[in-house]
């Protein structure tokens, strides 16, 4: 173990279950301070890919180096802090209690104070783990992955099950230890979390990696538009009929038509050559849902 060598590599890896490839091949380096997002359907290989970069489980082969050493060793993962999707805490220790015993397991750790109060968990110090609701232990087992002043941490799913509120608690702690210079990996199903937090986006999808960038990059690469208008009822079907469009939706605040294609330009004209009667349109570039979604339809390169 070196202590220059990035916190992740990911070198040629593949992992099977049986018949299911769960990766395929796969590589990547996540450098010191970097602030990953994690992006795929359920079944891509996110979670066995964490799975590998934690230590739990082994790849079949290729190999994989965390902060330069053997994930598998426990000298390796010193700097690593982890929460899985899901976690078992004690019921009937109180939260304090919990945060301190994992505390003691490190050389230098968090003062639980300060632990407790990042992750807006004071309040609940004194309550016993088995009271608290799915979203307060959520909280619970994310800050635990913070106890020990971590350099890594790898967070499978952090916010599902939780409120709005309790989610923008979460971000912002973990945009706080970012700013410290931790560096973060985070799989989420929620795009806007990791349009929210992530700098680079890498996209999973059965075993393979088919986008890694940054995140306006990621974006940027389906080169998709995304054009909004209203149209009467009766001249709706008429948009079915428009070259050029990729996808179609409705926007579920606004009630109007979302049509999402490489060329903007050539669609709007289009649409008023066709005459259409349309009104509030509206161009903008796709978002990291759209973009997302049109990477992981596509045919998984050979
Ligand atoms: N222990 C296991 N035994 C058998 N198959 C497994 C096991 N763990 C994962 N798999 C399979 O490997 C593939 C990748 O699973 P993985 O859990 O890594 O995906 P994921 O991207 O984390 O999905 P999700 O978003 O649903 O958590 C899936 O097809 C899954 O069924």
């Amino acid at each position: 173990m070196t202590s220059t060598a990035p916190p992740v590599e990911v070198d040629r890896v593949t992992r099977r279950f049986d018949a299911t490839v769960a990766l395929d091949d796969v590589s990547l380096t996540v450098q010191e301070g970097e602030l990953v997002g994690l992006l795929g359907p359920n079944g891509a290989g996110k979670t066995t890919l964490l799975s590998l970069v934690s230590g739990v489980r082994r790849a079949d082969s290729g190999t994989v180096r965390l902060f330069g050493g053997d994930p598998r060793d426990a000298s390796s993962r010193i700097h690593l802090g982890t929460t899985p999707q899901e976690t078992g805490l004690p019921p009937t220790l109180r939260v304090r209690e919990v945060a301190e015993f994992v505390a003691g397991h490190y050389p230098d750790p968090l003062p639980t104070g300060e632990l407790l109060e990042t992750f807006g968990l004071t309040e609940l110090a004194q309550r016993q783990t088995g009271g608290l609701s799915g979203g307060q232990k959520r909280r619970l087992a994310v800050a635990l992955a913070m106890a020990g002043r971590p350099r890594l941490v790898l967070l499978d799913e952090p916010t599902t099950g939780l409120d709005v509120d309790a989610r923008h608690v979460l971000w912002d702690a973990l945009r706080s230890f970012h700013a410290r210079g931790v560096t973060v990996v985070v799989t989420s199903h929620y795009l806007e979390e990791i349009e929210a937090l992530a700098e680079r986006v890498v996209v999973v999808d059965r075993g393979h990696v088919l986008a890694d960038g940054a995140l306006r990059d990621v974006v940027g690469r389906v080169h998709l538009r995304r054009v909004t208008l209203a149209v009467p009822a009766d001249s709706e079907e008429r948009l079915d009929r428009l070259d050029g469009v990729v996808g179609r939706d409705t926007d579920p605040v606004s009630g109007r038509h979302v049509l999402l294609t490489p060329d903007a330009d050539a669609l709007v004209r289009e649409v008023v050559t066709a005459g259409v009667p349309f009104h509030d349109l509206e161009v903008r570039s796709a978002s990291l849902e759209e973009a997302f979604l049109s990477l992981t339809r596509r045919e998984v390169p050979a």
